[in-house]
């Protein structure tokens, strides 16, 4: 029988001192940050900073050069392989792009995993997925291909697969790209309602500013200068009162370069 538990509560995620590199090029060193059990963090910075290559890490996907990803206190990359991959079954995973198979209808394309994971029935599967289609606001588009629908229903089938197989932890990386401003906002919505009734934590790399704002709890500015991450914070307290001029630019929309003529 398809395991159809309501998922499991969302762990404590704690990163610390994470380095990351390739080969001899250090792209962030000594990242520290905690999501909390069912809150939303932001990563957030200049293109190329890292945001990418540090949720990778925390997936599974990248070893760090070094420091931790603990999931409830069990260090990711330190585990037995065994254990990483129970780990990761409680990840739900949306990549920059999202691709959906083009070939299948949005409901194939959320049965997938689970017909990966080979547990159940093909009509436990077909369950699941309406109800995870219809979550998402694409309970009338489930017999449609990926390319007869818009750029935002995409985004929310891709939400939709990554909630297959009941994540405690959603990663989403830039998950409102190229979207117009509508779609991004309700992007946002249906990620403040998921976390309400899954429970789940999310993880969410963004350029989004407006997004930073309307759903994360608190989020780390990675700083491409210096190659370090500044503290954990609230966006609106990094804003105000961040502790360098870059990250109130960045968080304001100004150029930090750019000197303010007197009136
Ligand atoms: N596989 C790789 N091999 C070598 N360098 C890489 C690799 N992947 C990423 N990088 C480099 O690491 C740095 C950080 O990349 P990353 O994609 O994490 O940044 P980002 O903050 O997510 O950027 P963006 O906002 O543009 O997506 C960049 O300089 C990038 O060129």
């Amino acid at each position: 029988m398809f395991d159809d538990r309501s998922p499991t509560r969302a762990p404590s995620i704690e990163v610390r001192g994470l380095t990351m590199a390739f080969a001899a090029r250090v792209i962030m060193r000594d990242v520290d940050f905690t999501v909390k059990p069912g809150s939303i963090l932001a990563l957030i910075g200049g293109s190329g900073s890292g945001k990418s290559t540090i949720l990778r890490a925390m997936v599974g996907l990248l070893r760090p050069a070094s420091g931790s990803v603990a999931y409830d206190g069990a260090d990711y990359w330190s585990s037995p392989p065994a254990d990483r991959t129970a780990l990761a079954r409680r990840f739900g995973v949306l990549f920059q792009g999202g691709a959906l198979w083009s070939s299948l209808t949005l409901e194939e394309n959320v049965i997938l995993p689970m017909q990966m994971l080979g547990r159940g029935t093909r009509r436990d599967w077909t369950t699941k997925a309406r109800e995870r289609l219809e979550m998402v606001g694409l309970a009338d588009a489930a017999a449609r291909l990926p390319a007869e629908i818009s750029g935002g229903m995409r985004k929310r089938a891709g939400i939709a697969r990554a909630l297959a197989l009941d994540p405690s932890v959603l990663f989403l990386d830039e998950p409102s790209a190229g979207l117009d401003p509508i779609a991004s906002r309700r992007l946002d919505d249906l990620l403040l309602s998921l976390r309400e009734h899954l429970g789940a934590s999310i993880v969410i790399v963004t350029h989004e500013l407006a997004s930073v704002f309307a759903i994360a709890d608190t989020c780390v500015f990675l700083d491409a200068g210096t190659q370090t991450a500044l503290p954990q914070d609230r966006p609106t307290e990094l804003r105000d009162h961040g502790p360098t001029p870059l990250v109130r630019a960045f968080l304001r929309r100004e150029d930090p370069n750019e000197r303010r003529s007197a009136p």
